[in-house]
């Protein structure tokens, strides 16, 4: 009786509408699994390989759909090839898109995605830190997160991981010639230095002045993700710089970095304090059209 009475609004649909109303489900559901997956995958470059996964598995529904067999039979050989290249790339981003499913959390999959940030308080201790190496003449490269996560796969190499608490005293001692991680970058993220002996991957620009492969590495990465900032120190001349977005700002005094940082984080408190639905949709559109 209950099962018929579940039934009945169905039963009082016509098999056409009823096929079309299967249609649209069809649609959104797909569309929300995309969002999903597209909530999840916070970062840059993964979310090219994920959109253009995607691309690829509408182009091989539709060409068996318009009945093009061979490109279909191609296409979808590309994604079963893409889909197996993908889950061992994205393994984190997968392990967290199941443990969420698990969990039965599928709201939090629509959630904003999580934010770091950097505070005034770690502009402070960088700040100290970059007087002392400058005055010293300390080569120093400090990458820094601004409003999201930055991953190990945004670096040529990942460095060496130290989840340690930042301080002026730490970043000295890092930097210092004599210690075995003071090749390559640090990953600074909020209060905490990440990792140390980061590679990042090298711009081709040189620009007006002859970069050397600090500059250019903080120009790399900055051009290639948008949300961090990279501090220069030269050792050559113990002169600061800031790049952002691909730009290099130089040379800087102590307090002038201190001046810039701070206004990032303005910036990022001004942008992640817009109301959220808007927040959604924007971030939903910026995720799904714009990237550079
Ligand atoms: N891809 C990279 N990622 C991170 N760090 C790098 C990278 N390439 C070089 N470095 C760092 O830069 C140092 C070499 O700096 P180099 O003298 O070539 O550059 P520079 O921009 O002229 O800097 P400086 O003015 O300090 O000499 C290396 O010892 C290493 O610590």
């Amino acid at each position: 009786m209950m099962a018929l009475l579940g039934n009945l609004p169905w039963l009082l649909l016509s098999s056409e509408t009823l096929a079309k109303v299967r249609t649209v489900v069809d649609v959104v559901l797909v569309l929300a699994l995309t969002y999903g997956i597209l909530r999840v995958v916070a970062e840059r470059r993964t979310l090219w390989m994920v959109r253009g996964f995607i691309v690829l598995l509408f182009a091989a529904s539709f060409s068996r759909a318009i009945e093009l067999y061979f490109l279909g039979f191609v296409l979808h050989n590309l994604v079963i090839g893409s889909a197996v290249a993908l889950a061992v790339i994205l393994q984190g981003e997968i392990r967290i898109f199941l443990e969420q499913l698990g969990r039965g959390q599928l709201l939090s999959l629509m959630q904003p995605v999580v934010e770091s940030s950097l505070t005034n308080d770690a502009v402070d201790l960088i700040v100290t830190a970059v007087k002392g190496l400058s005055q010293d003449r300390t080569g120093a490269l400090i990458l820094l997160e601004t409003h999201t996560k930055l991953s190990p796969q945004d670096f040529t190499h990942a460095g060496i991981a130290l989840n340690a608490r930042l301080s002026p005293e730490l970043i000295t001692c890092i930097f210092q010639v004599s210690s075995p991680l003071h090749d390559g970058a640090i990953w600074v993220r909020g209060s905490e230095v990440v990792a140390a002996k980061l590679i990042l991957p090298l711009s081709d620009r040189t620009g007006p002045w002859q970069l050397g492969t600090r500059h250019r590495a903080a120009l790399g990465i900055t051009e290639r993700i948008s949300h961090c900032v990279c501090v220069v120190v030269s050792e050559e001349t113990g002169s600061i710089s800031l790049a952002f977005k691909g730009e290099l700002q130089r040379p800087l005094t102590s307090s002038k970095l201190g001046e810039l940082l701070r206004q990032y984080v303005q910036n990022q408190a001004t942008e992640t304090s817009q109301p959220t639905q808007r927040r959604h949709s924007l971030k939903f559109w910026k995720m799904v059209w714009p990237l550079r």
